[in-house]
């Protein structure tokens, strides 16, 4: 994909590019006295959701049509920009004949090929920035997917929003972040601008400060943050939105980090320490494969001797104890909960593959 630069955009925003608004526009007077607020603080990109999807019926839906014109009176009455979502190609005619600046894709609609496919046919011939939400699963090839049928229909100034994804077990969040989904696709395309939507990740305010710092730690180009004048009191996202005022304490508390340092003492430094990190990662690839290869003996030992491939008690044992001697030498035992999930994970296939009888392990002695 060749993506036109962020800087490109004509936005004349900061770095990080910041996007704040309501999650739904209401009534003219809630959208005025929320832009009024935010423009005050500094706030240049204004989002607000006009159709809203919803999970449940009976749900407030969004206003629609009607609340494009107000938001036509407050781009020019603040000399805003403005970024809604849209899931049609009816929803794309509307908002470009209402001048919006932006427009995004749901994680709702990035899941559905064909409702990207009918959105993207609409934008053929449109110069506009686009930006697409991950879909609501974490599955990267539908975000590429859904990106790539965007560039397809000629849009260039594009972009993805990081809103994590639907997790039946998270305890924490509304929606996981799963980071290593936008780390990988920002190291597959490196050019294309990355957006993180804490609100919606957090889906609720109190941790929303700590995910947008770690998104910027990541290197993500911008925030989008949900922002209500009265949250409490809104028709939709009560618990995630935070007052102008309180966005604005959060924005000044955040530190920017930069993708590297032009300082040639600090580069060196680095340079030494990922010496080390290259000669470790050595190491360990040899021990892993030290321990493949014992695994590879125990498995002609079963298939000699006919024993099952799955040790329960055995893997029990395992299992917890590299939790325990995690603990011991300051390494978070639930990266090596996943760790050993994995290494067990091949085993077992590289046992089955023996236990199956492939030719090549039949002549293999036990040393
Ligand atoms: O102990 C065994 O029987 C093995 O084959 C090794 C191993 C492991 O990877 O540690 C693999 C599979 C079993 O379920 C248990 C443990």
């Amino acid at each position: 994909m060749k993506i036109n630069k962020l800087e490109n955009w004509n936005l004349q925003e900061s770095n990080p590019l910041i996007i704040a608004g309501p999650c739904s526009v209401e009534t003219p007077q809630q959208l005025e006295k929320t832009v009024e607020v935010l423009v005050n603080n500094g706030i240049r990109i204004i989002r607000g959701g006009v159709w809203k999807p919803r999970t449940r019926p009976n749900s407030f839906e969004g206003v629609g049509s009607p609340a494009l014109s107000w938001i036509r009176d407050i781009k020019s009455k603040y000399g805003v920009k403005f970024a809604i979502e849209v899931a049609s190609p009816q929803h794309v005619e509307e908002a470009l004949q209402a001048g919006m600046d932006i427009l995004w894709i749901g994680a709702r609609s990035t899941v559905n090929p064909f409702t990207v496919q009918e959105i993207a046919n609409s934008l053929k011939g449109v110069d506009i920035p686009i930006l697409v939400k991950n879909p609501v699963n974490p599955d990267l090839a539908l975000w590429i997917g859904a990106l790539e049928r965007i560039h397809h229909a000629g849009i260039d100034k594009l972009g993805a929003i990081h809103r994590g994804f639907s997790n039946f077990n998270d305890e924490i969040f509304r929606n996981s972040p799963t980071w290593q989904i936008p780390l990988e696709l920002r190291t597959r395309y490196p050019e294309l601008p990355l957006i993180n939507d804490p609100s919606h990740i957090c889906g609720r305010r109190d941790l929303i400060s700590q995910i947008s710092q770690m998104a910027l730690d990541l290197n993500f180009d911008g925030l989008m943050i949900e922002s209500h004048i009265d949250p409490e009191n809104a028709w939709s996202d009560a618990a995630q939105q935070l007052t102008p005022y309180a966005l604005s304490e959060l924005l000044n508390t955040l530190e920017t980090r930069f993708p590297t340092t032009d300082n040639p003492v600090l580069e060196s430094q680095l340079e030494v320490i990922r010496q080390h990190i290259d000669d470790v990662d050595r190491d360990l690839l040899e021990m892993l494969s030290r321990r493949m290869r014992l695994v590879e003996k125990a498995g002609i030992y079963k298939k000699k001797n006919n024993v099952a491939i799955f040790q329960m008690e055995r893997w029990k044992k395992v299992f917890e104890s590299r939790q325990e001697w995690a603990k011991s030498l300051q390494v978070n035992p639930e990266f090596i909960k996943e760790l050993f999930n994995l290494i067990h994970t091949e085993s077992i296939k590289k046992q089955e593959e023996i236990i199956s009888n492939k030719e090549k392990w039949e002549d293999r002695t036990m040393d």
